[in-house]
């Protein structure tokens, strides 16, 4: 089969990887690769701190993960593995259509917030493109679904929408333990968490399925280029594969091993600016692996509704003055400014 035309970046179309067969397009070769992969510190795999969410002492522990590593494990978590066992199955068989069925679905560009098919939204960002496809829900799948499978879309919504009720849930509950950790009063809370009232600005919670096809050249392409995630949090479920790596300050980029049964839980620019800098709002990538596995993952934006300010909480009572380091920003404003500063909005909103 011959490889399919290439379109321009600007396009922002993922390339029909089942085409690929031999070799990969110049559109996708990195040219770093190499480098950036003999830089990874292979003998400091290292373990992400696991946290049992029932253990009486989560929220410290959560609070610690979150200032020491930003990123974490989560068992005990409540979500059930036969809900995220189906959507994994939702996930592939989304994946494995044709392109030509995918491409129907196709999100608009310059879009942030639409359900659809796409790539990811730093890939506008880099000269070259990734070995990644994703496929975006915000709200309910229901109209994008029917154009996948026009007789048998049911199955895809239940699973997927019930699987960000459960997913929305969780972030609530890992953000309260950890806003208890910051010393955030309830009512406080409660202006951060009310993410569902629709008078507070259009929901930004997303949920990204991310798809990763072998790769005939795993050395020489890029998954999904480093970034923080636009969240309070990001949950995250890996498919049993490896390829995940954080930049860890001290050390540099360190690869990490799902272990099964965990969610990975991250910290994101959001939680960052609302503890003033205490928590790591974690650099992360996905590098491709060898193995000719297909990767897929399922990444939960835990986000507050658009219209909610997120200010730096700084301790009143301390012994010592603390100053914002962060002006107050409200969500939709922030996700603008990221987009607009090529996926780094933190130092746009430096006091
Ligand atoms: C720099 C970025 C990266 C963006 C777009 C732009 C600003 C906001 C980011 C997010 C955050 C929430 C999920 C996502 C899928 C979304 O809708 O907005 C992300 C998207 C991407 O990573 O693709
Ligand atoms: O695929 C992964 O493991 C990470 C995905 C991710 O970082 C994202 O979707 O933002
Ligand atoms: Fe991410």
């Amino acid at each position: 089969m011959a490889d399919q035309e290439i379109p321009p970046p600007s396009q922002l179309v993922p390339l029909n990887f089942a085409s690929v067969q031999t070799h990969v397009p110049e559109s996708h070769l990195w040219p770093n690769v190499k480098e950036l992969s003999a830089a990874v510190k292979l003998d400091k795999r290292v373990s992400l701190p696991l946290i049992d969410l029932v253990n009486d002492d989560a929220s410290e522990l959560l609070g610690r993960a979150c200032e020491e590593w930003g990123m974490f494990q989560l068992i005990n978590h409540g979500v059930s593995q036969t809900l995220i066992e189906e959507a994994e199955e939702e996930t592939r068989r989304l994946f494995t259509l044709p392109a030509a069925q995918k491409m129907k679905t196709l999100r608009s560009p310059g879009s942030l917030t639409a359900t659809g098919y796409g790539m990811a939204g730093i890939s506008k960002y880099h000269p070259k493109l990734m070995w990644h496809e994703g496929f975006t829900i915000i709200g309910s799948p229901i109209n994008e679904a029917k154009k996948l499978w026009p007789n048998d879309y049911k199955r895809f919504c239940d699973v997927m929408e019930e699987y960000q009720r459960q997913m929305k849930g969780l972030g609530e509950r890992i953000i309260r333990l950890i806003l208890k950790f910051l010393g955030i009063s309830e009512e406080e809370m409660m202006k951060l968490l009310t993410s569902t009232d629709e008078s507070i600005g259009k929901p930004y919670m997303a949920l990204r399925l991310n798809s990763y096809p072998p790769c005939p050249d795993p050395g020489q392409v890029m998954g999904l280029a480093a970034h923080t995630d636009t969240s309070l949090c990001t949950i995250l479920h890996q498919v049993r594969s490896n390829g995940l790596q954080i930049f860890k300050d001290g050390t540099g980029w360190v690869p990490l091993s799902p272990m099964s049964g965990t969610l990975v839980v991250n910290v994101g620019d959001l939680l960052h600016i609302l503890s003033n800098g205490r928590f790591t709002s974690i650099l992360h990538r996905v590098m491709i692996q060898e193995n000719k596995e297909h990767r897929f993952s399922l990444a939960y934006f835990y986000d507050p509704p658009g219209d909610i300010y997120i200010s730096p909480y700084c301790k009143p009572l301390s012994d010592t003055p603390q100053f914002p380091l962060y002006r107050s920003v409200n969500v939709k404003e922030y996700f603008a400014i990221k987009a607009k500063k090529m996926g780094s909005g933190l130092p746009a909103i430096k006091i």
